[in-house]
């Protein structure tokens, strides 16, 4: 062990000097030195921060072989002049300490799993492959589970950690398979989808950095606070590089914040609204039936029908998306204008550049551009949008395929200054309407005349967010990578927005609505609906994609049914499907509860199975009232320790996070950083989505159950959250489903 961290510090100092060394000459030169010592700068830092990010758990397994030699598994490789002195996990020849079994031992007599603290070693744990050679003694060391036990038993920290010292063979498979194609893995609740696609991401940029390194790679997951969560995986495996979003995020310079109500973002969410958005675009085209008269104060010119559906047509042939298009439309309307013009002034045939000044002339004329404005005008995505959500007519014309009652669900008032105006499901429909709406004009963007001072004023609030965003990522960054000490983090993060060529690819990536990703990763995938998946696939035009999730744990209200339901628009029938099938987070007497409730979802479908038992049967109590008692519940269940969760249904979601943050000290109620780092939380359902915490405790189940329509999946949700201990409290009756939990002594007043 002291060798290899002696061999880890030498190469950190050496690394360190070579960064030094490029700070030290400064900013001079041409632009060209200075851009090549920004990146090498770039590199030495990475590489610094690589090497600092391996520092927990460096080494954590020996193979030894048959042929006597051994080899060092650890998060990354390490040689010195002579030999490897460890081996990077994901390199093809430390497979076999994920996959050797005693049947197919690949070569591999023991394989030894070492638990460190700092940099000592301070548990060893073998699993004996050669079966030959065991003593009738040695047999009963079998326990290959060992590590992993010890690892899954442990506290949570509210921070997923990695698995690197304990993938199990199944999870290998998925994790090495190749590169190309749309994979999918479909997994119960804690079979370890999550983690799995987070080393997969780990492992394809060991095994192709360079493809990868380029385009980036972009991972997608359910929530804000299920970002943070994983967010600590991939540094700690040495990659930063990776970009983390929400569907919500996925529209630069729009923050999606407000809440969707469930029935709008299913009818947002439906694959119809792709025609909807192109309709709307189409209605902005249209022109009037009526001849139109532009006033040149004392001369009149005329656009009749005919001119102005030629200009529409030709535009529409060009093929180009509505705002470089409006150059044909406005060009055609311009040389009509130009020579009607003409023929007023009494001339006759006249010369080209004759017309081009009459054109030019009129174009800057300001009767002309309001015509023209209003004929064809310019737009933004959001412009499109809230044009639609605000006027009945425009939505009558565009949504004419839409029930009245759907079409009543867009309906929105215009945007009022400070008031979150964009949603989650909003996110899709911009990113739709920008492929057709096109790029506009950079000088027109800089004119600004058609920008309303409401959307300057957003644009100006989304730039300080992201701000503060890049602030906060920095110092994370700094503070996991043991930099702090070294870089500044205001520093590191105006040099990551700085220039172009000082952003990594993630940052880049993530400022360019366009930017096509090398791979992309869905978590939590079965919660995206079908303009998600529009979103989601334009970023992936070579369709090389993980996608990982749960069927049965859809919240969605047109949740999807099967996998190949969901991909058939996009790789018809050419995707592959893993399952995982062991519940690595609960425990068989949480899930034995779980099962029951999967079944009202689907009688056909089974749980996976737990890999071990807590000994605690989960528990009910039945309550007069729950902002009277849920305080008190949860106060004494706080005593016991580790990470607490109550989830609760949606309408509670207010008086319940009241109760128990007066009553419980350091108690947080709703999703948001703080909820990972407390000991108690109160959450939704879908503010739980992806988490796990040692205990939960679900108020009110039956409500959960029938709040929405797909209660049952989150009731499925909601149980299966808790690495050790679950528990009920209610005042109404228990869903038969959990009618058969243990009942525990209310507290006082409790009716039992
Ligand atoms: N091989 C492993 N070694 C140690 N821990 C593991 C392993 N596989 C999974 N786990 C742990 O099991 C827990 C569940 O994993 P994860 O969150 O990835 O599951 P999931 O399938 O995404 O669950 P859900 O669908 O409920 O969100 C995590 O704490 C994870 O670290």
């Amino acid at each position: 062990m002291s060798r290899l961290y002696g061999r880890l510090d030498e190469l950190r100092d050496h690394t360190q000097r070579q960064l030094d060394g490029v700070l030290a000459q400064g900013g001079g030169g041409t632009m060209q030195n200075r851009s090549e010592r920004d990146s090498f700068a770039e590199m030495y830092s990475q590489r610094l921060a690589r090497l600092w990010a391996v520092e927990n758990g460096l080494c954590f397994g020996r193979l030894d072989h048959a042929d006597q030699t051994s080899l060092y598994i650890g998060r990354i490789g390490l040689s010195d002049d002579e030999r490897r002195l460890l081996i990077d996990w994901r390199a093809p020849v430390a497979q076999p300490f994920y996959r050797a079994t005693p049947a197919n031992p690949m070569g591999v007599t023991r394989r030894r799993h070492l638990q460190t603290k700092g940099r000592k070693v301070i548990g060893i744990d073998d699993d004996l492959l050669d079966l030959d050679s065991l003593a009738e003694a040695d047999r009963s060391t079998l326990n290959g589970e060992a590590a992993l036990l010890a690892s899954i038993g442990a506290r949570r920290t509210g921070r997923m950690r990695d698995i690197v010292a304990t993938i199990q063979a199944e999870q290998d498979r998925i994790i090495r398979s190749g590169l190309d194609g749309v994979l999918v893995v479909q997994g119960g609740p804690g079979t370890g989808k999550t983690v799995v696609a987070l080393h997969r991401a780990a492992y394809l940029l060991y095994t192709h950095r360079e493809r990868l390194a380029r385009r980036g790679v972009l991972i997608l997951g359910p929530n804000p606070t299920f970002l943070r969560y994983i967010g600590q995986v991939l540094p700690s495996l040495g990659e930063t590089d990776v970009l983390l979003s929400t569907v919500g995020e996925l529209y630069p310079g729009v923050v999606a914040t407000r809440r969707e109500e469930p029935h709008v973002a299913a009818v947002k969410g439906d694959i119809r609204m792709a025609e909807v958005i192109a309709a709307a675009v189409r209605d902005r085209q249209r022109v009037p039936r009526k001849p139109v008269r532009i006033d040149l104060g004392g001369r009149t010119l005329t656009l009749d029908v005919r001119t102005l559906e030629a200009a529409r047509n030709r535009a529409a042939r060009s093929r180009r998306a509505h705002n470089p298009a409006r150059a044909v439309f406005v060009r055609h309307l311009l040389n009509a204008l130009a020579r009607q013009w003409a023929k007023q002034l009494g001339k006759g045939l006249i010369e080209e550049d004759e017309l081009a000044d009459l054109r030019e002339e009129l174009r800057t004329e300001p009767a002309v551009r309001t015509a023209l404005n209003r004929l064809w005008p310019y737009l933004t995505p959001q412009q499109l949008l809230i044009g639609l959500y605000t006027d009945d007519g425009r939505l009558a014309y565009a949504a004419r395929d839409l029930k009245p009652a759907e079409r009543e669900l867009l309906r929105r008032d215009p945007p009022r200054r400070g008031a979150d105006y964009w949603t989650e499901s909003d996110v899709p429909l911009l990113d739709e309407a920008a492929e057709l709406l096109g790029d506009i004009d950079e000088h027109v963007l800089r004119a600004g005349a058609w920008m309303a001072e409401e959307e300057r004023a957003a644009g100006r609030e989304a730039e300080r967010d992201e701000r503060e965003h890049e602030l906060t990522y920095a110092r994370e960054v700094l503070e996991l990578t043991g930099m702090a000490d070294i870089l500044d983090v205001e520093r590191f993060a105006s040099r990551h927005r700085a220039a172009e060529e000082y952003l990594t690819t993630a940052e880049r990536a993530a400022a360019d609505r366009t930017w096509a990703f090398g791979y992309v990763i869905v978590d939590e995938a079965q919660e995206l609906t079908a303009m998600a998946w529009r979103a989601v696939m334009r970023r992936c035009p070579t369709r090389a994609m993980t996608i990982v999730g749960d069927i049965a744990q859809s919240a969605a209200l047109a949740g999807p049914r099967s996998w190949s339901e969901v991909l058939r628009p996009y790789v018809a029938g050419r995707h592959r499907e893993e399952t995982l099938t062991i519940n690595y987070r609960t425990p068989a007497e949480l899930m034995e509860t779980a099962a029951s409730v999967l079944a009202l979802i689907d009688p056909a479908l089974r749980a996976p199975e737990s890999v071990r038992e807590s000994g605690e049967r989960p528990w009910a109590v039945r309550v007069a009232s729950l902002t009277d008692s849920l305080g008190e519940i949860v106060k004494r269940e706080v005593v016991e320790g580790g990470r607490l969760a109550v989830l609760v249904p949606d309408s509670l979601a207010g008086p319940l996070g009241a109760a128990v943050t007066s009553a419980v000290e350091g108690a947080v109620a709703g999703p948001g950083p703080e909820a990972l780092d407390a000991p108690a939380a109160v959450l939704t359902v879908a503010d739980a989505k992806g988490l796990e915490f040692d205990s939960v405790i679900v108020a009110e189940p039956s409500r959960i159950l029938t709040e929405t329509p797909r209660g049952a999946s989150d009731l499925y949700v909601a149980l299966t959250r808790a690495t050790q201990r679950l528990g009920v409290v209610h005042t109404t009756r228990l869903p038969t489903a959990l009618a058969h939990l243990t009942p525990e002594p209310g507290p006082p007043g409790a009716p039992g």
